[in-house]
């Protein structure tokens, strides 16, 4: 088609089509109004000119059929251009439905695959974990081989030390049997020993009974109370030989009566069993009893007194001070007791008297506790000889029982401690009312024992122990099966001489008794 530009002259609108940008073909079409048509490449004739015109029709038409030909198999053309574009875009519309399913397949792949990539970045995680964790063990790894090389060193160790200690054992067992058999013969050896112990002690006890017999069966101690008030030293009347512990003068000065004579001096000598001067301390003193305590544990019954004028020291003798120093015979006796004996089971006296009870005790505190309350219950009082004169005779009784398991043997015996009254004068005491009663019943019942001991001395076949109290509580220790120790204390003082002279008297009687060998009670 082709245009010329000067006859142109567009009087309606153009119509531009253009094929789609996709497809096989690509055309462009012009398709112009039928009147604009008419008037391309034709000259104008005059009106008269019929058959010019017609000519130029008849071309026109050829023209146009010619063109309508070619549209024809233009159209042709594009009707098999639609055709195949048809045929394409079902192809196409296949191929676009291919492609949105394989599009659905690959979202759907590409959702599989977002959580294959999830699942993939937790198994990292997990996997930098578990490559942490790796590492760790690793590093644990190693400790615990080295650990392990270690642990093997050390066995290897033990198993060398293992070795030589099996070797060792072997030995040790050896030398255990040896040791066995050493123990079996030293057992023997024991045994003999405990035999040879047990007889040496039957004789130690023997021996130590005989000589309390050659100490004779009422032994006497005197005991020398150091001057309370004033220098030791001014007294004069009381002489102790320095080497001599046994023997006591009281020497006087007597004035001539009618003065034509000279002074003269008077002596009397005593002698005991042993004499303890003023510094003679509470333990000396009881280093002696302790022998006679030693008895009563080895089945003897004993039985020690003090006697003496008021506020000679018969109750510091017996009982003594709070402090241990100080303490008497009767602490110091059952602190001995108490050291070798657990228990006391039970009491079984062979005498008994009115208002007198029996206290089982269990160790030295209730014994104290006792004492104590016997001291409350004793009756003291102030008197001209003495500030705390006891006013009433304390007995301290304790029954012991021991027994030998192993023999089964047993011995039974009886400890009495006696703190008689002070014997007094009456008109030194200057005692009234009641204090002169008590006074008169003390002096009575001293004067039985006096009386008692007169008896036993003149070896009388009737001897009065039921005239008071007093001898009938101790008549087992004066003439019975008993060790008895009887302390004469005196005073020091020169006023006192008389009463001294009295109680060494009466203690010299007593230290004639014989009153017949004491045997052991045991079964
Ligand atoms: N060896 C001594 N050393 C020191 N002081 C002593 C000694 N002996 C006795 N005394 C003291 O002498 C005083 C009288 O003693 P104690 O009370 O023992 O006499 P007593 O003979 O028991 O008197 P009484 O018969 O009147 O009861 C007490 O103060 C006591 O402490």
């Amino acid at each position: 088609c082709s245009f010329s530009a000067k006859a142109l002259r567009p009087t309606g609108a153009a119509t531009v089509a253009v094929a789609p940008a996709r497809g096989i073909a690509k055309h462009i079409w012009l398709i112009c109004p039928l009147s604009a048509a008419a008037g391309l490449g034709v000259s104008r004739r005059p009106g008269w000119d019929l058959k010019g015109k017609v000519s130029d029709m008849e071309a026109k038409v050829q023209n146009y059929q010619s063109k309508i030909k070619s549209v024809n198999l233009e159209n042709d053309h594009l009707k098999d251009s639609i055709t195949k574009a048809q045929k394409h875009k079902a192809e196409i519309e296949d191929e676009n439905r291919g492609l949105k399913k394989r599009l659905g397949d690959c979202e759907e792949e590409l959702e599989r695959l977002a959580t294959v990539k999830d699942d993939l970045a937790q198994t990292s995680t997990e996997r930098d974990g578990l490559k942490k964790d790796l590492s760790k063990l690793s590093e644990e790894h190693k400790v615990l081989e080295g650990l392990r090389d270690h642990l093997e060193s050390e066995l290897r160790n033990i198993q060398t030390q293992l070795a030589i200690q099996s070797s060792t054992l072997r030995q040790c067992q050896d030398s255990l049997k040896e040791s066995q058999e050493l123990v079996r013969n030293l057992e023997e050896t024991v045994a003999r020993q405990r035999e040879e112990l047990h007889l040496g002690e039957m004789e130690r006890r023997k021996l130590h009974n005989t000589i309390q017999e050659l100490k004779g069966n009422i032994r006497v101690f005197c005991r020398v109370r150091p001057l309370l008030t004033g220098n030791q030293s001014d007294v004069l009347h009381i002489q102790l030989p320095a080497h001599d512990n046994k023997a006591l003068t009281l020497a006087k000065t007597e004035e001539s009566h009618t003065g034509r004579m000279a002074d003269t001096q008077k002596s009397y000598n005593f002698s005991f069993d042993r004499v303890f001067g003023p510094r003679a301390t509470q333990r000396e003193v009881f280093e002696e009893i302790s022998l006679l305590v030693q008895s009563a544990l080895d089945g003897y019954n004993v039985c020690c007194f003090a006697y003496g004028q008021t506020g000679s020291g018969k109750t510091f003798t017996m009982e003594g001070g709070d402090l241990e120093d100080l303490w008497g015979v009767i602490p110091r006796a059952v602190q001995q007791i108490f050291k070798l004996f657990v228990c006391w089971k039970g009491c079984n006296n062979e005498i008994t008297v009115t208002n007198l009870t029996y206290q089982k005790v269990n160790n030295e505190d209730e014994v104290h506790n006792l004492i104590m309350l016997a001291n409350q219950n004793r009756s003291t009082a102030r008197t001209g000889m003495n500030d705390h004169s006891s006013r009433s005779h304390s007995v301290f009784q304790l029954d012991i029982e021991g027994q030998n398991s192993d023999r089964d043997t047993k011995c039974k015996s009886v400890l009495c401690l006696v703190d008689l009254a002070g014997s007094e004068r009456v008109q030194k005491s200057q005692s009234q009312g009641d204090r002169f009663k008590e006074m008169t019943a003390i002096n009575s019942s001293l004067t039985n024992l006096g009386i008692v001991i007169a008896a036993l001395a003149n070896k009388e076949s009737f001897i009065p122990y039921r005239n008071s109290k007093l001898t009938y509580l101790l008549q087992n220790c004066l003439g019975g099966n008993s060790k008895t120790l009887m302390f004469v204390n005196i005073a020091p003082e020169e006023e006192s001489f008389g009463e001294s002279l009295n109680s060494l008297r009466f203690a010299s009687k007593v230290n004639d008794c014989v009153i017949g060998t004491a045997s052991a009670n045991r079964k």
